[in-house]
């Protein structure tokens, strides 16, 4: 069992290569007990061979990588036990009714049992935690997409693991879904027991659920931070729009406060409808990105290691 404050996984150096192709050249990354962080990056960046690797379900080419403190390539049952996965597609099991498949895979977690965390997780609990109850009895193959990736989170769940890692988690959900699994995330994160290492191109659902966002693009991190630290790193303005005697003005600046403070000192309560706008992430990302796929970037992470605050 992990602590709080505790190096849960630490990657220095991963560099994989298929064939003579280098996905990642040079990965560094760090995460703490109990941080939900963020891996964001280009359909092809290596997101999920990055994740693939930690999960010990991938042969990396070279580096140093320690998940819960072993090596996940020589890792053990016990290891493994402390481990949930969520791949991005899995289409097996389709004749299994859903409750179970749950009890079915719960089996294996019940020797890893401690004081503290009970394993298996209930296959009922578990089956109202991911929105299933109504399907419970319905056999894999006859559910929709979406109930059919709610499954595979329960599946990531069923024995309560330590370390979660999820690869886009929400591809496919409605609206609906989506939501109920924003909720069940920061349960697991609120509990201060689970971290999760999650992908995803839902830029809204990575400012929302996680700690940390890590953009990773051509093989390295070239981003690690907050949402508002990454924002920090482009030259970004805030945009301050207001109204005055009926007429719209919008100014550029990187002291909206000020800014706005000067606004306020000179025309008073004659000042309307005013606005901040700050880059969002959506802006951040994309600045990032571009500037690391024109050679511009510094590849100086924001952040080397933080404290968790929640
Ligand atoms: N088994 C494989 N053999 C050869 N090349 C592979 C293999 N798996 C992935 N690749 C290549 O490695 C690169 C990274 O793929 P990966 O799936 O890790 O990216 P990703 O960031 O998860 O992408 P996406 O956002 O589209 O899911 C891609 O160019 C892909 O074609």
């Amino acid at each position: 069992m992990t602590t709080r404050d505790e190096v849960v996984l630490d990657v220095e150096g991963l560099r994989m290569r298929y064939g003579s192709t280098e996905v990642l050249r040079d990965v560094n990354l760090r995460v703490h007990h109990g941080e939900v962080v963020c891996l964001l990056g280009p359909n092809g960046a290596g997101k999920t061979t990055t994740l693939e690797i930690l999960e010990g379900f991938r042969m990396r080419s070279a580096g140093r990588i320690e998940v819960l403190g072993t090596d996940p390539a020589h890792a053990d049952e016990r290891w493994r036990a402390r481990v949930g996965v969520v791949l991005q597609s899995w289409r097996d099991h389709g004749r299994w009714r859903v409750r179970e498949l749950l009890a079915h895979l719960g089996r294996y977690y019940a020797p890893y049992s401690t004081d503290r965390v009970r394993r298996p997780w209930n296959a009922d609990e578990l089956v109202a935690a991911v929105g299933l109850t109504a399907h419970a009895d319905k056999k894999v193959r006859m559910l929709s997409g979406g109930q059919r990736r709610r499954l595979d989170v329960a599946v990531g769940l069923v024995g309560r693991p330590e370390l979660l890692f999820l690869d886009e988690p929400t591809a496919g959900l409605d609206p609906v879904a989506r939501r109920e699994f924003h909720d069940l995330v920061e349960s697991l994160a609120a509990q201060q027991d689970t971290t999760i290492v999650l992908t995803t191109h839902d830029l809204y659902e990575a400012e929302k659920l996680s700690d940390r966002i890590m953009i990773l693009d051509g093989g390295r991190i070239i981003a690690d931070g907050t949402a508002e630290e990454l924002a920090h790193r482009i030259a970004g303005e805030d945009e301050v729009r207001w109204t005055h005697e009926g007429r719209h003005h919008r100014h550029s600046t990187s002291e909206s406060t000020k800014f706005v403070h000067e606004l306020f000192q000179q025309y008073g309560e004659d000042i309307a409808d005013l606005e901040v706008r700050r880059a969002s992430l959506e802006d951040t990302y994309l600045s990032l990105v571009r500037q690391a796929e024109s050679g511009q970037d510094e590849a100086a992470p924001v952040n080397e290691s933080r404290e968790v605050h929640r």
